[in-house]
């Protein structure tokens, strides 16, 4: 009997064979039947398993497989948090999202919220887990708060001090990035803002001296938009494959890159300084790494790489939620001039009050303008979610059992779009908070402090930490731009914002038409 060359089994063992075992439908069929019987058995069980009885949004059915959950979300999260906070009707629900089932409670109960520490309910690793830090170089977030209690307790009350330095290197860029003509120019008013923001918490993080090298205050963007670019594109991905395929992004290459190259900068800095202090010649400068080098107690607090990593961290936190923030102002302006020649009045009012010379209390004592802020933070917030949190020991909050390993967060819109709280919530109205009947509530409650409606900032003590920074930054540049500059959109076209999983943004493409005022008094802070 004659034998293939490919196979040593005779004629006669294939005739023991079914006829084309591999390829025969019928176990096709039958395979995929199994499987589909195992995946909605598994589901079930882990359904039931589930420890309460609350509605799930952003899931067709019990065993749908999460990624169609995790694109739905990742493209319209907006429209989805809308229907299911409407649906809900300030009921506690929860929310497919893909790479978890959040428990969704209402803002009501963030008074509770706050009670339980951090042992029971972690902001820490609910931010490590949503910005995917190990993947991003940011995990050491999830272990240590010693940037965000260095931000609270230590460069917030030098905001004073620093005012005048930052609004330098801040005016500086604007100069560089808006065009100087008064002939109609368009531009992008959101990468031009990223550049002067960053130069402000490049100040803040690294000092008077180190910020002078322009690749470091660079780095604050390019990192943060690669950390983003890497995180936003991951999230789409099951959590079992995004540490491989995230090698393929080009983001990812060049995150390593900047994570290096800011490491290159921070560590030595932070010997030197580390050195200084052993010699006695402690320097004072209210920058973060000085006072993280001062201040630190444990191994980890004292880390030159932790230090490096904290820094990265923050500017991550805030380059471009400044920017963002910014650009929905000015666009919301633009579209409404009543409300921008109310803010422009009054700042010019102030300037000449004060006689040029503006400080934090200048700053803090334009209603107007904080108004504005106020209803652009509430209609377009940087994130849809707020005061998200790990649960890491079982609890009841407000009737709602929630147990170790979940997540929970708030819906910030179910909130700030209350027809019980603002009037007319969907419309735009800048002059809302310093109407007559308002401006003596609004005034104790400025868009710097934590305000448990609107929300911009979460809540509690975990709040953000840099929401002083930013009040202060954004006020720079606003005030100033507003001074100096008119605006108008690209054929008249108003521009609307975009949204990426719970993150809301001013696309980096979006233009604007500029041209200086003639009639500007150069307000210079
Ligand atoms: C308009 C700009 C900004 C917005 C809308 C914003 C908003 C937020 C929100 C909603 C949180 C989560 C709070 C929570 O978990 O309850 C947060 C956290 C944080 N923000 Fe901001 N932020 C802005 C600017 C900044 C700036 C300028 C800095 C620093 C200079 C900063 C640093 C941080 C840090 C470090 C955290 C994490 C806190 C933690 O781990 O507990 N943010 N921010």
């Amino acid at each position: 009997m004659e034998r293939s060359v490919f196979s040593n089994r005779s004629d006669d063992d294939h005739a023991l064979l079914p006829p084309s075992i591999g390829w025969d439908w019928h176990y096709t069929a039958a395979l995929l039947a199994a499987s589909i019987i195992i995946y909605a058995t598994l589901s079930l069980l882990r359904s039931s398993k589930s420890y309460d009885s609350l509605p799930v949004a952003n899931k067709l059915f019990p065993f749908e497989p999460s990624f169609f959950s995790r694109i739905r979300w990742a493209l319209w999260a907006q429209q989805i948090i809308r229907d299911a906070d409407k649906k809900a009707q300030g009921r506690p629900y929860k929310l497919a999202r893909g790479d978890s089932e959040l428990v969704i409670l209402p803002a009501r109960l963030i008074p509770e919220l706050n009670r339980y520490g951090v042992d029971v309910l972690d902001s820490r690793k609910s931010h490590a887990f949503t910005l995917l830090g190990h993947l991003t170089g940011m995990e050491v977030v999830e272990h240590t708060s010693y940037h965000v209690r260095m931000l609270q307790g230590s460069i917030t009350p030098a905001l004073p001090e620093l005012l005048h330095s930052m609004a330098k290197r801040i005016s500086g860029a604007l100069k560089e990035e808006f065009p100087q003509s008064d002939q109609w120019t368009i531009m992008k008013p959101l990468p031009a803002s990223v550049r002067c923001f960053s130069e402000g918490i490049a100040l803040v993080l690294y000092g008077s001296k180190m910020v002078e090298n322009p690749r470091l205050v660079e780095l604050t963007y390019t990192l943060t938009r690669n950390v983003f670019v890497v995180a936003f594109a991951m999230r789409c991905v099951p959590s079992c494959l995004n540490r491989y395929l995230a090698w393929l992004l080009p983001a990812k290459w060049r995150m390593h890159q900047d994570w290096k190259a800011l490491s290159d900068f921070v560590i030595p800095e932070v010997q030197r300084r580390k050195t200084m202090i052993l010699e006695g010649k402690e320097e004072h400068s209210p920058d973060l790494i000085t006072w993280m080098v001062q201040s630190g107690r444990t191994e980890l607090e004292r880390d030159p790489q932790v230090l490096a990593t904290l820094c990265g961290s923050v500017a991550a936190g805030s380059t471009y939620s400044i920017a963002n923030f910014v650009c929905r102002a000015l666009s919301d302006l633009t579209s409404n001039p009543e409300v921008l020649k109310a803010v422009r009045t009054e700042i010019l009012a102030k300037n000449t009050e004060i006689g040029g010379r503006w400080d934090t209390a200048a700053l803090a004592d334009l209603p107007c303008l904080e108004s504005a802020m106020k209803e652009t933070a509430r209609l377009a917030p940087g994130t849809l979610i707020v005061y998200s949190r790990a649960v890491k020991q079982d609890c009841v909050i407000g009737g709602v059992p929630l147990k170790k390993g979940q997540f929970m967060t708030v819906s910030g819109p179910g909130r700030a779009m209350d027809p019980n709280i603002y009037e007319d919530p969907t419309t735009y109205k800048g002059l809302r908070f310093c109407a007559d009947d308002k401006i003596k509530e609004h005034s104790v409650k400025p868009f710097r402090s934590v305000d448990t409606d609107i929300l911009t900032w979460g809540a509690g003590k975990w709040a953000c930490p840099g929401r002083y920074i930013a009040d202060m930054a954004a006020k720079i540049l606003l005030i100033q731009l507003i001074d100096a500059y008119e605006f108008s959109f690209v054929g008249g076209v108003p521009l609307k914002h975009d949204a990426i999983h719970e993150f809301l943004f001013f696309h980096p493409d979006n233009k604007m038409q500029v041209r200086r005022r003639k009639d500007a008094v150069g307000i210079s802070l």
